[in-house]
């Protein structure tokens, strides 16, 4: 059953304008490097607005392009302040405050193409427990996820080294077992190889299909 519309988390999807996403692939993905990144986060978003936890999505982007299939996907979408990547995650929390004040409200990275609702759950239930929480990357060095209780600021501090500024700020680190799919952000093709043996959404795998013979060494391992 869905998360009630008032007990639910929102959570709050940047998505960067296409023209400048997701570069680390561009070898990787060359003329699909966009429609890549669509829809990996199309994948994030349809996974996350399945979880238990989660009462609605806000996308937060100024790309019309990018815009149009997330919504389609269930996304609310909002404009982006063209701020980076932090001010973007501040204003859709205002949305998210305003569609539904009594809700808790995370960020969510948009590049978890490999994400299980059932993964996010236990993530979202042990932040509900704290002011503030944040999951680490797969690597240990960035986040994946940072949210908040009904009240408190939101505050995220995301780019570049990310979890330990979490960490400095005093918001709690969710460390649990058997969540690999939430914390498996895509970056670089290692990172998609990484996802693919997860398990891709199918957006993110049909497009990994198309472009498989642009991957370095052999490409990719198959589905
Ligand atoms: N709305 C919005 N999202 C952003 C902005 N900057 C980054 N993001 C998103 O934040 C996440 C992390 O961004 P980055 O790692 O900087 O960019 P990326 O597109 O994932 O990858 P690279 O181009 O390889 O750095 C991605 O989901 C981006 O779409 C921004 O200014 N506005
Ligand atoms: C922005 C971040 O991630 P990345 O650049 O690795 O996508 C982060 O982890 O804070």
């Amino acid at each position: 059953m869905p998360a009630s519309e008032s007990s639910g988390w929102t959570l709050v999807v940047p998505v960067k304008t296409l023209v400048a996403a997701k570069t680390r692939l561009s070898e990787a993905a060359g003329p699909h490097r966009a429609e890549l990144a669509v829809a990996i986060a199309c994948d994030t978003v349809e996974a996350a607005l399945s979880c238990v936890l989660v009462a609605r999505v806000v996308v937060v982007t100024g790309d019309p392009v990018a815009a149009e299939p997330l919504g389609g996907v269930g996304a609310h979408v909002v404009g982006d302040p063209e701020a980076g990547l932090n001010a973007a995650l501040r204003r859709g929390a205002q949305e998210a405050v305003r569609l539904a004040p009594g809700a808790p409200v995370g960020a969510l990275q948009a590049d978890l193409p490999a994400l299980r609702p059932a993964e996010l759950a236990p993530v979202l239930a042990a932040a509900a427990e704290f002011d503030q929480a944040f999951l680490p990357d797969a690597a240990d060095v960035g986040t994946t996820f940072y949210g908040v209780r009904p009240g408190v600021p939101f505050t995220p501090g995301f780019g570049g080294e990310s979890r330990d500024r979490h960490l400095r700020r005093g918001a709690k680190e969710i460390c649990l077992e058997g969540i690999d799919s939430v914390r498996r952000d895509v970056d670089t093709p290692d990172d998609l190889r990484a996802a693919l043996a997860l398990g891709l959404g199918p957006r993110t795998l049909k497009m990994v299909e198309t472009i498989r013979g642009g991957f370095p060494a052999g490409g990719p391992p198959s589905p």
